[in-house]
């Protein structure tokens, strides 16, 4: 059943804040590290016996001030120095999900960083195991399904992301597919080339940030090059008309995320976001954290925000929600599963 359009546009404009929170939705790119709120960074720190630059948790998210995705990951990758053990994984997930939970994410596909944690000396194994756990224990715990992705930081080498590779393979079950993020201008996609065709070997499923900062042709070389199978991110993909044509007519998924768009100054007015015109343009856009603790605000603090901000509509939600369980990596029965709840759901906000 799919909610007919009538029913979706008799909903008044003032209830979409409670129908974009209450709504099922997946989480499609959210980086595992990027939901370290700052106090759980100090009492990690504490517990892990881990210096940090500030003096106190306000003085940490004081410098949370960014100017482009560069100033960003410096702070980005020196929060997540405090993940040494197990637990830390574990008990970060496992946050982060309870988190997901409260605004109706159904299901998560859940990016983290190895090469932040291996070059610090942390064991693959420990950085997985942990945050494995979690994700195995979610659907009991919190009442959603989660999966992980392996995601090779582009600023580092082929080579290093080849050694993360192997690293990982021993624990293969525990991750479905991989990704490629971190500093995006100057390192393209077709760098990791070869890597990524290993991977589809391997039988993952490939997705690629590109078109955050980058050009369009970054998001070309993703999918011609790595056949990512969604882009993340994807939002410069609008100053190339073929490009847009190709996005549409494959229904290749970008998972959009509004509030880092605007903290990292890539849309410094959030009213000027392109979201709607992505949508308005037939593509298969979806909203998402990316990095919840930074950029202020979670999966429903975006939708709110974005929403306000460029004046969506009903149908412009009920669209990102189903968008969320088409672009997912889960099966054909959990996806008829969710849009029955979000067709249920749009029902009730029609009475
Ligand atoms: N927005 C982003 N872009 C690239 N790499 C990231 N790692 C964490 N967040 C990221
Ligand atoms: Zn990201």
């Amino acid at each position: 059943m799919t909610a007919p359009a009538d029913l979706i546009d008799r909903i008044p404009a003032d209830h979409l804040p409670a129908l974009l929170a209450a709504m099922p939705k997946a989480e499609l790119h959210m980086h595992i590290e990027g939901s370290l709120e700052p106090e759980m960074i100090f009492a990690l720190a504490a517990r892990n016996g881990v210096a940090l630059p500030y003096a106190s948790v306000d003085a940490l998210r004081r410098a949370y001030a960014f100017t482009d995705l560069q100033s960003f990951l410096d702070i980005y990758y020196q929060g997540a120095s405090v993940l040494l053990h197990e637990q830390d994984f574990y008990d970060t997930a496992q946050a982060y999900l309870a988190r997901a939970a409260t605004d109706n994410v159904v299901h998560a596909e859940i990016f983290f960083d190895p090469q932040t944690h291996t070059a610090r000396g942390v064991p693959m194994g420990t950085v997985i195991r942990g945050l494995s756990r979690a994700c195995a224990e979610a659907p009991q715990k919190h009442g959603l399904s989660a999966t992980l992705i392996l995601c090779f930081l582009r600023h580092l080498s082929e080579r290093e992301a080849f050694e993360t590779l192997e690293t990982a393979l021993p624990f293969r079950e525990h991750f479905i597919g991989v990704g490629l993020d971190s500093s995006e201008v100057g390192h393209p996609p077709e760098k990791f080339a070869r890597v990524f065709a290993r991977c589809r070997e391997l039988g993952f499923r490939i997705v690629a940030h590109a078109g955050e900062e980058g050009p369009p042709d970054y998001i070309w070389q993703a999918l011609d090059v790595l056949k990512a199978e969604r882009i993340d991110h994807g939002v410069q993909a609008v100053h190339d008309a073929v490009l847009m044509r190709r996005l549409g007519a494959g229904r290749v998924p970008l998972t959009v995320c509004p509030l880092s768009n605007q903290k990292l100054r890539v849309f410094p007015d959030l009213a000027d976001h392109n979201l709607k015109a992505l949508l308005d343009a037939g593509l298969c856009a979806t909203v998402n954290a990316d990095d919840p603790a930074y950029f202020g605000g979670y999966v429903n603090d975006n939708l709110r925000a974005v929403a306000a901000a460029t004046g969506l509509t009903a149908r412009h939600a009920y669209q990102l929600a189903a968008n969320s369980f088409e672009a997912s990596f889960a099966d054909a029965a959990a996806k008829a599963r969710w849009r029955e709840q979000l067709d249920a759901c749009f029902e009730r906000f029609n009475r």
